[in-house]
């Protein structure tokens, strides 16, 4: 798919929720606000294959799963989830070089309606401190950096990453990648769980093409509304 051609195209909706009904109607008032709205792992897990296929009546769907296993068992993966139509749908960096040409080379089966590859590089919900624990003594940027660079080498067509790590991004890579950013927290907002945050206006200023947002949108009394806000703030 193309880069954003609007503000409105930027936003993406996260609908993080484990029921079918609930993920209808916020799809139902959130497709006119936003670019595409996420099925990710909760409403995949609750739901199975009918959720994206739910979403995708409305709008582009975001599909992300993070796949991380072997080569050959994401490659399957990545077969299966092709008739779902994904615009979008995401794999861990860390999973290595081998995984994602396997990923890439699954996808190419789709043609022109290849899903985008995206490839997770640090999560927004680790801080230096948390990514430290795992072994990895590097800052978040550095390992962002490194693992950017091994999932576009290996065939990603974009990264997710936090706000935080936007512009080095673009200066190191320039713009052929897709920068995807969640940890987007509009001003006021909880931060909850995530660490790396940064507000949509930043994130955008920075270098991202898309924008993810979740409970800041969902969890509002008005989603649409809260969507519309986003966009109307965005440069
Ligand atoms: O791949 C993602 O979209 C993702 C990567 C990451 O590092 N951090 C992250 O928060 N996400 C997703 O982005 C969304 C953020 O939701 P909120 O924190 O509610 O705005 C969730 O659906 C996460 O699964």
């Amino acid at each position: 798919m193309g880069r954003p051609a609007s503000a409105r195209e930027r936003l993406i909706v996260a609908i993080d929720t484990a029921d079918p009904a609930r993920a209808a109607a916020l799809a139902d008032s959130l497709a006119p606000a936003c670019g595409l709205l996420k099925v990710g792992l909760e409403l995949f897990d609750a739901v199975g294959p009918a959720a994206p296929a739910t979403v995708s009546a409305r709008a582009p769907v975001f599909l992300d799963l993070k796949l991380h296993d072997i080569p050959n068992t994401v490659a399957g993966a990545v077969g299966a989830l092709l008739p779902l139509r994904p615009a979008m749908l995401t794999l861990h960096a860390a999973g290595g070089a081998a995984m994602i040409e396997a990923a890439r080379h699954a996808a190419e089966r789709a043609g022109a309606a290849r899903p985008l590859l995206l490839a997770v590089t640090v999560l927004t919900s680790l801080d230096a401190a948390a990514l430290a624990a795992t072994g990895v003594s590097d800052p978040p940027a550095a390992q962002v950096l490194r693992l950017a660079r091994l999932a576009l080498s290996a065939g990603a067509d974009g990264l997710v990453c936090s706000p935080r790590e936007v512009a080095a991004l673009r200066d190191a890579l320039g713009a052929a990648p897709a920068l995807v950013v969640p940890g987007i927290r509009p001003a006021g907002s909880a931060t909850g769980d995530q660490a790396r945050t940064a507000t949509p206006a930043e994130a955008v200023a920075a270098g991202a093409d898309w924008i993810v947002v979740g409970r800041p949108v969902t969890g509002a009394a008005d989603p649409a509304a809260a969507a519309a806000a986003i966009v109307a703030g965005l440069p």
